[in-house]
């Protein structure tokens, strides 16, 4: 996101495009933070005399999803349950049709508000931003039976090398690895060596602990059902360079696989993500 703040006695919230995308940039005495309006989708969050909070990928493919920041996956985490050709993780984060309908300042943060309206349902996400960051995103629908829904806030940290950071707070947590395709127990700290994707069926308060760059940030992950950690390993992504992949982990707050959520009429399904500095 270098550049973006660049110019002098800019306003303190304004919309600006870059590589096709349309971003607003908001400039608190807190922090820094960027929202592209396709998926609105976070991509840069930056307490003030702090590093970067997330992680965002420097291209940004055409008609595509841009991998970084907060990724909304929805109505479907990963690959869609019976329709093999419609998009990984869903239609939020490649969506254009977001609406900002609130945007609130005040001494101690911004709140904002996004929509997104789609056939019979409508998704709101609530964003709270100061020296620390919270996202909340409400699902509704209109329909008269039932609807199934999985979902993720697929945020990707910022971090000084995959190899050299450890999570905690999963210890004793149990999942399924969807590299080993088995079910798995975490036992102490979970490293990284050669990539990860894990669901684990717990959620909590879990620590990234960055001992090269002296942080630790407290990722909390509950009011869903799962955290799920996944990093590509030595996996290439589409447009991502090696060295670029090893500055970011993906810990995630999502409700998936078996604890995808059946909404009634009326039932609302929400997730929520939390992070802040650990003292
Ligand atoms: O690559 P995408 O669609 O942005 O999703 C990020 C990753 O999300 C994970 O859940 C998938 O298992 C990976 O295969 C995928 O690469």
């Amino acid at each position: 996101m270098a550049g973006l703040f660049a110019e002098p006695g800019q306003a303190r919230q304004r919309w600006t495009v870059r590589q096709g995308r349309e971003l607003l940039l908001l400039e608190h005495r807190l922090f820094q933070a960027a929202f592209s309006r396709q998926g609105a989708q976070l991509l840069h969050f930056q307490p003030r005399g702090q590093r970067p909070w997330l992680w965002c990928a420097g291209h940004w493919p055409q008609g595509a999803a841009i991998r970084g920041g907060v990724p909304i996956c929805w109505p479907w985490f990963g690959r869609h349950p019976s329709e093999s050709g419609w998009p990984s993780h869903g239609w939020a984060r490649l969506s254009e049709e977001w609406q900002l309908l609130a945007c609130d300042w005040g001494e101690q943060g911004v709140q904002l508000l996004w929509q997104l309206e789609l056939c019979d349902w409508t998704l709101h996400l609530e964003a709270e931003l100061g020296e620390t960051l919270a996202l909340r995103l409400v699902t509704r629908h209109q329909d008269s039976e039932p609807c199934q829904l999985s979902h993720a806030l697929h945020a990707y940290w910022r971090i000084s090398d995959v190899s050299r950071v450890a999570l905690l707070g999963l210890d004793g947590a149990s999942g399924h690895d969807l590299l080993t395709r088995a079910d798995c127990r975490q036992e102490g700290e979970l490293r990284i060596e050669d990539g990860c994707h894990r669901i684990f069926r717990h959620t909590g308060v879990l620590q990234l602990q960055d001992l090269p760059w002296q942080r630790r940030l407290a990722i909390d992950t509950r009011g869903g059902a799962n955290s799920v950690v996944w990093h590509p390993g030595s996996r290439p992504l589409t447009e991502v360079g090696w060295n670029e992949s090893l500055g970011f982990l993906c810990v995630e707050a999502a409700s998936c696989g078996p604890d995808s959520l059946c909404l009634a009429p009326g039932e609302e399904g929400v997730l929520t993500l939390r992070a802040s500095l650990a003292r």
